[in-house]
């Protein structure tokens, strides 16, 4: 099965509780990539039912104008996620977000799930996407055997509040206590051919701390950041959009690399820079973020 939209542009999926009806009616205004309507720890034990009627609702009467709809269900150890998945289907989500995944037999039992749900609603099969979001030790070590569980899948998420707390440790905002999880979940999604993305940014008001964390994941290799605050989508798509200097100094490589390798030539330089075939990929994806993120005015 091949989808469309598994590996589109997600460079900010933000949060929202799907507790409030006003927060999910029309927060699509906000431009983050994708959305992710929160049934899981946003919302108090006590308003699920109600939650997951509002979302319904939502899903269902709101035009999202193009922005994707992600659902984060309940955990598979709770009474909820059944249900979760059942509502998400009938009112047609885009992507299920598995929250505390620890390996391969938990994406595959919402897999039956959620094709159930599909045959239930009629909607086409294979049609909801999955993504994973890793909370523990476990989950981290499992990474590579859930990028690999199912066709659906887009990607993972590291989930840095859970996972610090599997660690004994704490956030401590310079990103140490995240190393080993950041770095073994990038290769484990590239190893697979799926996405990638960086845990939520909790302290607020340090935009400055937020703008250092993004840039690092980005360099890391991450496609995107899981949000909370509509005031960090801007510095995330600041950062994900590649600036004009990266474009120009691209085509230049891949044009470069086309007309040097009809003369028999493999090694050269662009600007100073030693440049072979080990760079076309590369000058290729930036091109192709930047057509993804409406900045391409070039004709490559
Ligand atoms: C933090 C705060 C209460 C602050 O509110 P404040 O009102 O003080 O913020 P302000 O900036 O003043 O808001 C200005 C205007 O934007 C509106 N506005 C704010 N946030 C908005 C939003 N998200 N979407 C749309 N609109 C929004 C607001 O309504 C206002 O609108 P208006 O009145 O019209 O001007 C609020 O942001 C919020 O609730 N965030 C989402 C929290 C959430 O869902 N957490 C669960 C997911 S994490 C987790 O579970 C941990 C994890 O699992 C993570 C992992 O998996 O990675 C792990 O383990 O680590
Ligand atoms: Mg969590």
């Amino acid at each position: 099965m091949s989808h469309p939209n598994k590996k589109r542009l997600r460079r900010s999926m933000m949060f929202l509780n799907a507790q409030k009806p006003s927060l999910i009616k029309d927060p699509y205004l906000y431009g983050a990539d994708s959305l992710m309507l929160d049934l899981e720890d946003a919302v108090a034990v006590t308003a699920k039912d109600t939650a997951r009627f509002s979302l319904y609702q939502a899903l269902k009467n709101v035009d999202y104008r193009g922005c994707e709809r992600v659902v984060r269900i309940n955990g598979l150890d709770t009474e909820y996620w059944k249900e979760d998945i059942r509502c998400c289907i009938a009112g047609g989500a885009d992507v299920l977000r598995i929250p505390k995944t620890e390996d391969a037999k938990m994406v595959k039992a919402v897999e039956d799930a959620v094709l159930a749900a599909e045959r239930e609603f009629e909607r086409p099969e294979g049609s909801t996407l999955l993504m994973a979001a890793l909370e523990s030790a476990k989950g981290v070590m499992s990474a590579y055997e859930v990028c690999t569980s199912s066709e659906r899948m887009i990607g993972i998420a590291l989930s840095g509040g859970d996972y610090t707390k599997d660690l004994q440790t704490k956030i401590t905002g310079t990103g140490v206590e995240l190393m080993g999880a950041r770095q073994q979940m990038i290769i484990a999604a590239r190893a697979a051919g799926v996405q990638c993305f960086d845990t939520v940014w909790t302290d607020l008001d340090n935009l400055e701390g937020f703008r250092k964390e993004v840039m690092l994941i980005k360099d890391m290799g991450f496609d995107g950041k899981s949000i909370i605050n509509p005031r960090q989508i801007p510095i995330v798509h600041e950062v994900f959009t590649p600036s004009m200097k990266e474009i120009i100094f691209s085509e230049k490589v891949i044009r470069e690399i086309d007309s040097k390798r009809k003369e028999g030539i493999g090694v050269f330089t662009v600007d100073g820079k030693m440049i072979d075939i080990a760079f076309y990929d590369g000058a290729q994806r930036v091109i192709a973020l930047a057509k993804a993120s409406g900045v391409y005015k070039g004709e490559l």
